[in-house]
């Protein structure tokens, strides 16, 4: 299957895209990397073990990366994580220790280690591993297949008025991401809005009657009462799944060829994702990114549901 690297901050979302990496026969999950985001560096690196163990995948290697931002102060998602970063549910306990070595170096390592164009990186956290490992050893960029990531919004924002969380939380790591010459698509919130797990789609899950399907339905409580109560949503969109969704089976997103470039100075656009539409479609090949348009939520649920069921 293809072979991914998930740098990840879970987070009820990243969650789900574990499990979704881990049940899908089309993906290989070489590693999950952590970065601070949704919760503390600890928090996220922890609940990102216990995922695995849930999922009886403890043979994944976990690495953990940044603790912050690199230039700004941490700023985490509690009002919507939770103060663990994965309210809701009882975590079990790792029984892979951590794995050693700082995460930036492992997807150096990695990436290098494998022939050209066979790594996936999917991040879905802030970008801040991705940016120094782009710094650190600059050949991982023409040897990355493709980078598939959740952040940022083209019309949409969710932490200011036109940023994304992942983007906003890191702007100089977004910027430093974007403006590397591998291939990007970018899954915003244009398209993960569209990822609702409503009533319905967790009394699917729930049918399963499976422990791992209840643990996810409890995730999806939280993220749901957290969602309406801080974003004022009925139902929680979740993000971090659609990129895995998407490498699973490319025909669930639609996508659109155009420059997308990362706001750094401004005062009320800090963290913006601008896209640029004005281009007359089809957009040259040499345009290194897309963003994500619109997804087949009917197939996105049927490929969550599918993992979960899988995993047993
Ligand atoms: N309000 C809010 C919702 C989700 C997130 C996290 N950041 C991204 C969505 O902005 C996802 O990766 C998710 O894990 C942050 C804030
Ligand atoms: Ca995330």
């Amino acid at each position: 299957g293809k072979k991914i690297i998930l740098d990840c901050d879970p987070g009820h979302d990243d969650a789900v895209a574990i499990l979704l990496a881990l049940g899908n026969p089309a993906i290989d999950l070489l590693g999950v990397t952590t970065v601070g985001g949704n919760q503390s560096l600890d928090k996220v690196t922890y609940n990102a073990r216990a995922v695995l163990e849930k999922a009886h995948a403890a043979d994944v290697p976990v690495h953990m990366g940044c603790g912050r931002p690199l230039i700004r102060e941490p700023e985490a998602a509690a009002t919507i994580h939770g103060q663990s970063g994965l309210d809701g549910v009882e975590l079990p306990v790792p029984s892979r220790p951590l794995d050693e070595g700082h995460a930036v170096n492992w997807i150096i390592d990695t990436i290098m280690a494998n022939p050209p164009q066979t790594i996936t990186l999917v991040p879905t956290g802030p970008l801040t591993n991705i940016a120094l490992a782009a710094r650190l050893e600059p050949r991982i960029v023409e040897r990355v297949k493709e980078v598939v990531l959740m952040g940022g919004g083209y019309h949409v924002g969710n932490w200011s008025a036109v940023a994304e969380f992942n983007v906003k939380v890191d702007p100089e790591a977004a910027h430093i991401v974007f403006n590397e010459s591998w291939p990007i698509t970018m899954v915003g919130l244009d398209l993960t809005h569209q990822a609702l797990c409503t009533p319905a789609v967790q009394r699917r899950m729930e049918a399963l009657g499976t422990d791992l399907a209840s643990f996810v339905s409890g995730l999806m409580d939280f993220f749901r009462a957290s969602y309406r109560e801080n974003q004022d949503f009925v139902d929680p969109p979740v993000h971090d799944p659609c990129t895995v969704a998407y490498l699973i089976d490319p025909t669930v997103i639609t996508t659109r060829r155009c420059p997308v470039d990362v706001e750094i100075h401004g005062d009320l656009t800090l963290g913006m994702t601008v896209a640029d539409f004005r281009g007359a479609e089809p957009t040259p090949e040499e345009c290194h990114t897309q963003v994500a348009v619109h997804l087949d939520v009917e197939r996105f649920w049927d490929l969550v549901i599918d993992a979960i069921r899988t995993l047993g």
